[in-house]
């Protein structure tokens, strides 16, 4: 694997039917406080990438997830974030809890999928080519 692997979701309110999507905003490192993303994190050595979300998701919001279909990007690992590192990001809904910003994040916030949200709050500059797909993948019927 070229670049760090990184492994992320857009949590959304139906797999079906999406409208809305949770973003969150990154308390750390400093060059990225404050910017928003979707929640996700590293790929340990020898972890299956899915497994992986689930872990970082129940970490960082305390929830499990039913995963939907892939967001797909340019390269075999997703989409570049720079480069050292690539994302690749699953559709998702809660299976179960509450999402809060439990580690990694100060706040959370579901934007309308119908109303631009790579708009709606500073992004991580990164992600923003990432949300224009997540809405026009929400478009069609996603999910299992
Ligand atoms: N999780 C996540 N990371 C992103 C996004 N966009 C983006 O450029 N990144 C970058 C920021 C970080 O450099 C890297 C992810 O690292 P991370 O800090 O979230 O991963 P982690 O939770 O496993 O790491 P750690 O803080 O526990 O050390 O990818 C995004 O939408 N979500």
């Amino acid at each position: 694997m070229s670049l760090k692997q990184i492994v992320a979701i857009a949590l959304v309110d139906s797999l079906q039917h999406p409208t809305r999507l949770l973003a969150a905003r990154r308390n750390r490192p400093a060059a990225l406080a404050g910017l928003w993303e979707f929640p996700g994190g590293k790929v340990e050595s020898g972890e299956d990438p899915v497994e992986a979300v689930r872990r970082e998701i129940r970490e960082e919001l305390g929830i499990e997830i039913t995963l939907g279909d892939e967001i797909y990007g340019p390269l075999e690992q997703g989409w570049a974030l720079n480069e050292r590192a690539a994302m690749r990001v699953w559709f998702a809904t809660i299976a179960s809890g509450t999402p809060r910003p439990l580690d990694g994040h100060d706040q959370l916030r579901w934007l309308e999928l119908g109303a631009e949200p790579w708009q709606a709050v500073p992004w991580i500059p990164a992600d923003e080519p990432i949300v224009q797909a997540c809405v026009a993948d929400a478009k069609a019927p996603v999910g299992p």
